[in-house]
This record gives C-alpha cells, sequence and structure tokens, in this order.
C-alpha cells in the first residue's frame, strides 16, 4: 500500500513559487529507498506516495489549486521537489497529468522527464534518480488481436470473411482486437457476433502469432490468436462495414484455396488435423486458477493435463 509522503501544503507551494523563492523543505533525518513514512517534510514540497520500490507519484488531480498555477512556478516547485527526493534516496519520480494539466508536460520534461505512457485522460511522466540506467518497467508493448475459427464438425464447414477494408479479398477468420480487460475467448465470441451473426462458444486455442512493428499496432507488436469455436447458430448476417462476403467454407476447400492469408491457410491444415486425428491433438483448452498474491482469478492455457497428473504431490 503507497504511503503518503508528509509534506506541506501545496498552497504554501503556490505562495513560495509566486513569489520566485522555492525551499525543498528540511533535509536529513528521511528514510531510503522503502521507507514506511517521511515525517520530516516541510513547506515548499509537491506531494506525492511512495511506492514499494523506493519511488514517489505525485498526482496532479489530487493537489489543490493546480488550475492557478503557472508552469514557470510549477517547474521551480518541481525543481526543488525532486532535489529533496534525490537526497532522501528515492529512485524515481512518477508524474501523473490530467490531459487538462497538460501545461505541465513541457516544464517536466525540461528537467529530465519522459513520457511513460498515456490513456484518454491522463499522462503519465517518469524521471529516474536511481543509480546507474533506468530500471522503470516500460508500458504496455502488445496489442491483442483474437479471431474464432469456428468450425461445424456435422458438416466439416468453416465460417470465413473477406475483409473489406483490405487491398486483396482474401478468406480469414472473423475476428478483431481484444478490449481492455476482455478473456480471449470472449473475444473470439463477441468478433464473431458482431463480424457475422454467428453464435458460438469458446473450445480451445489453436495458436498464437507474434509480429513486431506491425503498422495496424501503431508499430508496436502485435499478438494474433485463433481460437476453435462451436458454432450454435448457422444463419450468416455479416458485417457490412467490416466485411466483403462471409460463408461457411468446406474445410478442406479452405486447405487448398490461394486465396487466403498463410496463417488462415496453416490453421486449417491445423483443424483438418484435429478433425482427423482428434481435437486433443491440437487443442489449448482454459482453466480458471485463482492467482496467489492478489486474490483474483486468471484464465491457463494448454494441452490437456490428465487429473491424475493435476493432484499428483509425488514424483511416483
Ligand atoms: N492474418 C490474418 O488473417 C489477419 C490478421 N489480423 C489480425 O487481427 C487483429 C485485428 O483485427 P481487425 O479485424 O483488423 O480489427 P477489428 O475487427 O477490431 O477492427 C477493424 C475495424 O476497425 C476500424 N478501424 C481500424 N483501424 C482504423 C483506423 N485507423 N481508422 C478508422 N477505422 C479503423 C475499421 O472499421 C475496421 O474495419 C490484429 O491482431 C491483426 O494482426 C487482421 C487481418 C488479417
Ligand atoms: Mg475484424
Amino acid at each position: 500500500m503507497p504511503q503518503l509522503l508528509r509534506g506541506g501544503r501545496w498552497r504554501a507551494v503556490l505562495a513560495r513559487a509566486r513569489r520566485a523563492v522555492l525551499f525543498a523543505g528540511p533535509r536529513g533525518a528521511s528514510g531510503g529507498p522503502g521507507c514506511a513514512r517521511d515525517a520530516t517534510s516541510g513547506a515548499g514540497e509537491l506531494r506525492g506516495e511512495l511506492d514499494r520500490f523506493g519511488g514517489v507519484s505525485v498526482r496532479l488531480a489530487r493537489l489543490d489549486a493546480m488550475h492557478r498555477l503557472d508552469p514557470v512556478a510549477f517547474q521551480r516547485a518541481l525543481q526543488a521537489a525532486i532535489q529533496k527526493w534525490r537526497s532522501e534516496g528515492r529512485v524515481a519520480v512518477w508524474l501523473h497529468i490530467p490531459i487538462l494539466q497538460s501545461r505541465f508536460i513541457a516544464p517536466a520534461a525540461s528537467l529530465g522527464f519522459c513520457f511513460h505512457h498515456a490513456e484518454s485522460d491522463s499522462s503519465t511522466l517518469s524521471l529516474w534518480l536511481g543509480e546507474g540506467p533506468s530500471r522503470l518497467p516500460g508500458y504496455a508493448t502488445h496489442q491483442v488481436g483474437v479471431a474464432g475459427a469456428v468450425f461445424d464438425e456435422n458438416t466439416r464447414k468453416i465460417l470465413v470473411v473477406q475483409d473489406r477494408n483490405k487491398l486483396k479479398n482474401m478468406w480469414k477468420f472473423p475476428g478483431g482486437l481484444s478490449e481492455p480487460g476482455e478473456d480471449i475467448g470472449d473475444t473470439a465470441v463477441r468478433e464473431v457476433f458482431e463480424e457475422t451473426g454467428i453464435k458460438s462458444e469458446f473450445r480451445s486455442l489453436l495458436s498464437i502469432r507474434q509480429q513486431h512493428t506491425h503498422p495496424g499496432a501503431f508499430g508496436k507488436s502485435d499478438m494474433y490468436i485463433i481460437c476453435r469455436l462451436k458454432p450454435y447458430s448457422f444463419t450468416i448476417n455479416f458485417c457490412q462495414h467490416e466485411c466483403l462476403r462471409c460463408e461457411w467454407m468446406d474445410l478442406s476447400d479452405l486447405v487448398k484455396t490461394e486465396n487466403t492469408t498463410p496463417i488462415t491457410s496453416r490453421v486449417a491444415r491445423l483443424l483438418l488435423y484435429g478433425y482427423r486425428e482428434g481435437f486433443d491433438k491440437i487443442d489449448l483448452t482454459m482453466e480458471e486458477l485463482p492467482a496467489v498474491y492478489t486474490g483474483l482469478f486468471y484464465k491457463i492455457y494448454h494441452k490437456e493435463l490428465p487429473d491424475s497428473y493435476k493432484t499428483m504431490t509425488g514424483m511416483d
């Protein structure tokens, strides 16, 4: 749990900043990284919270009177605060800036802060104060796309679409980007329904493709996951915005056609193999397990593990 750095009031910072007389507050008697609480801070500081690594987080949205502060005064206050945090052995500063206070980004950057990430309503900047190169973790590195290979075992037909917004109209599985907090299987089922009108349920995960510097991922890396889904409705009603065509195609025709992407062709062959030899040969099935540290639950995907192995306690 982050601790609040005990500091002077922000109003005092403003008053001092306006007079261009800034104090970093009394020094000494403060702890190093990981200290529980800094009770020695005086007036003239930005208030922040300590994290468990010895960094300080400053949330401008939680400080009073920021709307009256001009960028020059902010820069002076921040400079004094950095000096104090450095002397206290803090390893990093995180600055959370609401979008409407973006005028404080440039002053922070001039003191060495860089963008760490941005959300729709705020940006987070960071400054490494520790020894050597920064050890701060980066932000999200991948986008996740999920497609559904909806296979009807009774008819041996597979659901395929042609994308309206592509230069080449190749057959592919319906799919799209995962939403924040959405399970992989739920993305596949949702995207299949939105794009084709077909209702289905998750069976397994079939493949993961990782591609770097992906143009559709704003130059970041792209993870494209294909799931095996079982249909429980069959009448196509496809999305005219995204799809040009949509049909139930014989699986062996999809395996043979040249008018498809290499990944779709590969997964069609994988499905044909699973259909002939047993889906347990190709399926990564999902199970929900409890997370040890957070008390939350997560989904794990792997090849089927016999019950005797799930419960075994020793090696014999
Ligand atoms: N190899 C394959 O068969 C293919 C794989 N993929 C993967 O699928 C995932 C993405 O799936 P999609 O169907 O593309 O996403 P999606 O289904 O989530 O959204 C696509 C739709 O979003 C809108 N859109 C996207 N970018 C836009 C922009 N810059 N401006 C305006 N509108 C925009 C368009 O309406 C577009 O039809 C990625 O992981 C990608 O790598 C996508 C196409 C083919
Ligand atoms: Mg799509």
